[in-house]
């Protein structure tokens, strides 16, 4: 008997519709929170959450109409069509991606990182004609480009939960339950797809991301424009983001093999996340620092780098040690167990140690992120704080899909690797 090729959904994730339905309405919520709680000026040089001046603006009206502009609405939407036009036009090698429920493969075209290049010489050239005041509109504009986004995000989140309904579309596993509060947020459609054009892995690694990037950029400049000079702690901080950005770039076809690509539909979660969340609360710190100078000194600097590379170190060997096992190397003769699903599980190295590693390594560099921005606030330590939640769920939920893979073979996994991101206690 042929296997239902869209077998509905028995188990909902994220605590289901309430869960997921909240989620839904508080993230943009926090990420205008995290704004108004650390405005882009004020004079006595912290971030209060909920302090009096940013939240009383609230109420007034003129507030409602500063959240949009039609300017930085045409400016974001020019941003997003340029990141598309890249992907069109700057020629690419096209990787194959895992074999797919129904026997196929998708092919991407990895040509992120060619973009990402081509934003920051646009950025570097701006800058260099018309001087840091010359490029601080994004970090100036912030609200209005974050309600662009957020629309943006929107719209493609309803256009692929319309279209998922269409004949012969592949979905998601994990977003086929019928409810439509859960199977909006989580994502109907596995790769919903404009011809070539894979909507899922683009908006992951391009118009967000690399706007994270510029977003900091901006910001430098802002602090520059503003304070006639760069603080080693914003320095730190771009030069941190901008690292991970480039990893994930250079990186590109890891992805692929990821729980987001092989797993998760494309849904508001992915496409807020992507579009929005990334871009507007990971530059946070630097948001801070362009308004709030902080000197770290030379130890201080050394110490934040030092914890930094450590992260990186994590990060970075961890994810390459699984990848080029999945891709049937073992250069340094790792030890594995041998699976009744036919692939293998690293039982030594990295993998050996932790269940995810790499997720140790990333919120490492999270820390390191955050401690620039020194005591002044609570506020510019929001994405450590959120990304080791995420980062816990996201490894229950990567356990339950591997126990659902794996069976029997992943318990004997977890007996030989009990501790899944902190050594001796998660
Ligand atoms: N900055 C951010 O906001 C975020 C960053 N990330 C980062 O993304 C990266 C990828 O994380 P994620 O997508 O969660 O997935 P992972 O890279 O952690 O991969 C999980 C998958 O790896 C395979 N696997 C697990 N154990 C082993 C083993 N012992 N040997 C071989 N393969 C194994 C399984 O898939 P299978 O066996 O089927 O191949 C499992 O489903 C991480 O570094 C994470 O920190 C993630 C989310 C957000
Ligand atoms: C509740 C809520 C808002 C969830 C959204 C989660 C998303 C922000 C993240 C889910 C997986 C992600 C990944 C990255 C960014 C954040 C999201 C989209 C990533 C692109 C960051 C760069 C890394 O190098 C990566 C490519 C490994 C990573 C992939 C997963």
């Amino acid at each position: 008997m042929t296997k239902e090729l869209n077998p509905k959904t028995k188990e909902y994730s994220f605590f289901g519709p309430i869960g997921t339905g909240a989620i839904t309405i508080l993230t943009p919520v926090i990420t205008y929170l995290l704004y108004y709680a650390c405005p882009n000026s004020y004079d006595d040089g912290t971030c209060k959450l909920l302090q009096k001046p940013a939240l009383g603006r609230l109420a007034g009206s003129d507030f409602w109409y500063s959240l949009f502009t039609l300017e930085a609405f045409a400016v974001y939407l020019a941003w997003y069509a340029f990141t598309v036009f890249a992907w069109a036009i700057i020629p690419a090698q096209w990787v194959r991606g895992t074999q797919l429920r129904d026997g196929s493969y998708k092919y991407y075209k990895m040509n992120a990182l060619a973009t990402l290049l081509m934003a920051t010489g646009l950025a570097a050239g701006q800058i260099l004609r018309a001087g840091p005041e010359g490029f601080t509109y994004f970090a100036d504009n912030w609200i209005p480009l974050l309600t662009a986004s957020l629309v943006m995000s929107i719209a493609q989140s309803v256009f692929c939960y319309v279209s998922s309904f269409t004949q012969g579309k592949l979905l998601a596993l994990g977003g086929n339950t019928g409810n439509c509060v859960h199977d909006f947020f989580i994502g109907r459609e596995l790769n919903p797809s404009i011809g070539s054009f894979d909507i899922k892995t683009f908006n992951e690694l391009r118009p967000g991301l690399i706007l994270w990037w510029i977003l900091d950029i901006s910001l430098a400049c802002r602090q520059l424009a503003t304070f006639g000079q760069l603080t080693d702690s914003m320095i730190l901080v771009v030069a941190f983001h901008g690292w991970y950005v480039f990893d994930a770039l250079y990186n590109e076809s890891i992805i692929l093999t990821q729980m987001d690509i092989v797993h998760d539909g494309f849904g508001y979660m992915l496409a807020f996340g992507d579009l929005t969340w990334v871009p507007f609360t990971y530059s946070l710190q630097a948001r801070f620092l362009a308004y709030h100078p902080n000197i770290l000194g030379p130890s201080g600097s050394a110490a934040i780098a030092a914890l930094q590379l450590l992260g990186y170190y994590i990060f970075r060997t961890s994810n390459a040690e699984k990848n080029e096992f999945r891709n049937g190397k073992n250069p340094k003769n790792l030890q594995y167990m041998q699976t009744k699903r036919g692939t293998k599980l690293l039982t030594s190295g990295w993998w050996g140690t932790l269940r995810h590693p790499n997720y140790l390594g990333d919120l490492i560099m999270a820390l390191a992120w955050s401690l620039p921005t020194g005591s002044l606030t609570p506020l510019t330590y929001f994405y450590p704080a959120y990304f080791t939640v995420l980062l816990i769920h996201r490894a229950l939920r990567d356990d339950a899909h591997c126990r659902e893979k794996y069976g029997d073979d992943w318990n004997a996994y977890v007996e030989k690797v009990p501790y899944c991101i902190f050594p001796y206690v998660f």
